[in-house]
């Protein structure tokens, strides 16, 4: 049998869009998948190269006793300032872009999707076959987001939405939309595009 690489595929979209609810789909029909936010949170706990740097950056406070990350005060500082946020997304991105390379490669399906709210904005495209973007209305994120995460205001959700791509850039970037919006429903549209990508990867 001939050993081949699986395609490999982003699910972005912004804040509170439900990328990992439309992953939550994709995982059903047994497609592997990363999930970047969850896998760069992990490493900016575990990886101790990462967290010198990090702490270097933003100071030990970034990190409670027991050496979890105190996602709070990170957040409250990072999601405020451009410069700050450049320089978090500068220390994690290239740990995470490795990882997610490591962990594609041991994978065998016929394609592997990379979910991560940002693809985009880091260049991480160019690594990747096909990008899928979820669009939603930006009033429906905001109180999506507002209800899920009670940590979380709604300046400080202004303030993601203002450091992400818009949606309009987005989708024209991506090779599929998805919409999920109250009057269109997600399982076919995910199935439509699950098919188009297993033939793409039978090519
Ligand atoms: C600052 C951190 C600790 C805040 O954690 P918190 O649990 O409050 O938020 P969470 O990670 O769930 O993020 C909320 C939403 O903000 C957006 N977001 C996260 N990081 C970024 C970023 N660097 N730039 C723009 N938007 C971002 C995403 O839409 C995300 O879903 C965390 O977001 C983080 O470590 N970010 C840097 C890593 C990163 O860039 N992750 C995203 C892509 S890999
Ligand atoms: N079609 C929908 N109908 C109702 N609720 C939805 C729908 N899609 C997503 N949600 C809800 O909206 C919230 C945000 O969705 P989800 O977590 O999938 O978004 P996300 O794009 O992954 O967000 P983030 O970038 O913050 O991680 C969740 O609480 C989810 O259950």
């Amino acid at each position: 049998m001939i050993d081949r690489k699986p395609l490999l595929v982003g699910l972005t979209g912004g804040i509170g869009s439900g990328k990992s609810t439309v992953a939550k789909v994709f995982q059903i029909l047994n497609i592997p998948i990363y999930f970047a936010d969850d896998r760069a949170k992990w490493l900016m706990a575990k990886d101790e190269g990462l967290k010198h740097k990090i702490k270097s950056e933003f100071g030990e406070a970034v990190y409670n006793e027991d050496g979890s990350l105190n996602r709070k005060h990170l957040a409250a500082e990072v999601f405020a300032d451009d410069q700050k946020i450049k320089a978090l997304n500068n220390l994690v991105h290239p740990a995470v872009r490795e990882d997610f390379s490591i962990w594609a490669s041991s994978q065998s399906a016929p394609y592997v999707l990379k979910e991560a709210a940002l693809i985009f904005e880091t260049g991480g495209d160019k690594d990747l076959d096909k990008v899928i973007n979820v669009s939603s209305p930006l009033k429906v994120r905001v109180s999506r987001i507002l209800m899920r995460d009670a940590h979380r205001d709604e300046n400080q959700v202004n303030d993601i939405i203002d450091m992400q791509l818009p949606d309009e850039e987005k989708n024209s970037k991506s090779d599929f939309v998805i919409k999920n919006t109250d009057n269109k429903l997600l399982i076919p549209q995910v199935l439509q595009i699950h098919q188009k990508l297993l033939l793409e990867a039978s090519v």
